[in-house]
């Protein structure tokens, strides 16, 4: 060790610093360096005795820590998490903590760097690989994929199927973006069908669902006897559940952030030990994550963590919505179609009128949307051709007169009425109402969830953003 030991704290103290995956550095409250860890000069391309001393602003400006995060925290006396390309062209996400004496002066500066230059440059491979993908025809543009349950014929939809071929069968982690009902579960089920791990466990874990306090008991599992209530043979936790196969965290941007800390830990240690047992086990597989959420706004704005932003992101598979790709919709018709004529033992099909009508809607709810308007069309027509005799184009999910189609393009009355500034205060403002109308007709969030078209977790999630509430649930 390159620092000298002057008392028992100070020798504990190198030791954590010695040990740690991350590299440490304190620094003073002028940002000159009083400790660091030995992996500063891998990640730094300084040796410790060259750093200690030294001014993290002086470092700054010879470009060895670009930025320094140590003197972004003394200039914002704020915990701050930022990303460096170091002089040995390396690239570190680093953490800074503050602290305080009781006067209210910063004293120091913790900060951790991780070096991310492994996982980015897994992703430059994929980026690549995309690109020359979508440079290759890949398949010809007449052609129907049929894969699982899954059907489709737009461009962007066999260029992510292609992707997820050639990912498929290493173990980069996915991250599913994409509006609600777009298919992120479905194209996630492909992607595990597609990899080695088929015959192991697909677990899905709805990120939103579970309570914050049953999140540890739920993801690690729990030993024999652990708490009161436990069951005795204790439990394996979802992560555990996925050994062998692949873990697909839905909803992930709605984890709190103590959860991502819970969560980051396990990814990178690859284990996990159950609640009240001191046995880590060694786990294996494959992690994708689903998200509708702007995930990298979330992180601008404190609300994801940055370091599993880049851990969940390594291929990025975004779907497009149904809008951007018409030419899937027919199709799909037909496999709903198909479907329900299968579920209600009959042979329905759609009159011209019907069909013009659903190929032409703007399908805000996506693919979900649109198996749940099929659906209530069939139900509704007692015959074998399936009419629908309303107005042109359907209406929206809500099939209420006061709540317009999309598609019509007639403004909702809420609308007509207020005095917006900006296009999202307009949207909300529409939103809110079409939740009011649905919460007159749906009693729980999963009815909500069926009427409009969006999955129970969005619902969930919209209702407590504007301050509404179910009956009951
Ligand atoms: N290309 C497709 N072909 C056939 N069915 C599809 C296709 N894409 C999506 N679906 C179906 O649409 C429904 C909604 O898909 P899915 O649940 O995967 O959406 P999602 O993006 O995960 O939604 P959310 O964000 O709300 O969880 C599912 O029943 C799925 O099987």
């Amino acid at each position: 060790m390159t620092q000298k030991t002057t008392s028992v704290a100070d020798a504990e103290l190198d030791l954590v610093l010695e040990k740690s995956r991350d590299n440490i550095m304190i620094t003073d409250g002028e940002g000159r360096i009083l400790k660091a860890g030995s992996k500063c000069a891998v990640i730094y391309g300084r040796e410790i005795d060259q750093m200690l001393g030294g001014s993290v602003y002086d470092l700054e400006r010879e470009g060895v820590l670009k930025p320094s995060v140590s003197a972004q925290v003394l200039k914002t006396r704020r915990a701050v998490q930022l990303m460096q390309t170091t002089e040995t062209g390396r690239t570190v996400m680093a953490e800074g903590f503050p602290l305080f004496d009781a006067q209210g002066a910063l004293y120091r500066v913790i900060s951790f760097s991780q070096d991310l230059t492994d996982l980015q440059l897994l992703q430059q491979e994929y980026e690549l690989l995309q690109q020359k993908l979508q440079q290759r025809s890949v398949a010809h543009d007449a052609e129907v994929i049929q894969a699982q349950e899954l059907t489709f014929k737009s461009a962007q939809l066999k260029e992510l199927y292609a992707l997820l071929q050639r990912v498929a069968p290493s173990d980069a982690n996915l991250l599913m973006l994409g509006e609600s009902g777009v298919g992120k579960t479905a194209f996630a089920q492909l992607a595990h069908h597609l990899s080695p791990r088929r015959e192991g466990p697909f677990i899905e874990v709805n990120c939103s669902a579970i309570p914050e306090n049953l999140f540890e008991s739920e993801m690690f599992g729990y030993a024999p006897g652990s708490f009161t209530g436990a069951s005795r043979q204790g439990k394996p936790g979802l992560i555990e559940q996925a050994h062998q196969g692949t873990l697909f965290l839905d909803e992930v941007g709605d984890l709190p952030l103590s959860m991502q800390v819970k969560l980051l830990k396990v990814l990178q240690d690859g284990k996990v030990t159950r609640i009240g047992s001191t046995e880590p086990r060694v786990l294996d597989f494959r992690l994708i994550s689903a998200t509708n959420q702007p995930l990298q706004q979330q992180v601008e704005a404190g609300h994801f963590r940055l370091d599993l932003y880049y851990r969940l992101n390594v291929v990025p598979v975004t779907i497009a919505p149904l809008r951007d790709r018409p030419e899937d919709i027919p199709l799909l018709l037909e496999r709903v179609l198909e479907r329900l004529n299968a579920r209600y033992q009959q042979h329905k099909v759609l009159d011209s009128r019907a069909r013009h009508q659903l190929i032409h809607y703007a399908w805000p709810g996506n693919v979900r949307e649109l198996e749940n308007v099929l659906e209530r069309f069939y139900v509704a027509s007692p015959g074998t051709v399936i009419h629908y005799e309303g107005p042109d184009p359907v209406p929206s999910v809500s099939g209420t007169a006061a709540a317009p189609s999309l598609a019509s393009g007639q403004p909702a009355s809420v609308l007509e009425s207020g005095d917006f500034s900006s296009l999202p205060e307009a949207l909300d403002a529409f939103e809110k109402q079409l939740l009011q109308q649905a919460l007159k007709r749906c009693s729980t969030t999963y009815e909500l969830a069926d009427y409009l078209g969006i999955s129970q977790p969005t619902v969930f999630r919209r209702l407590r953003k504007h301050g509404l509430q179910v009956r009951k649930d």
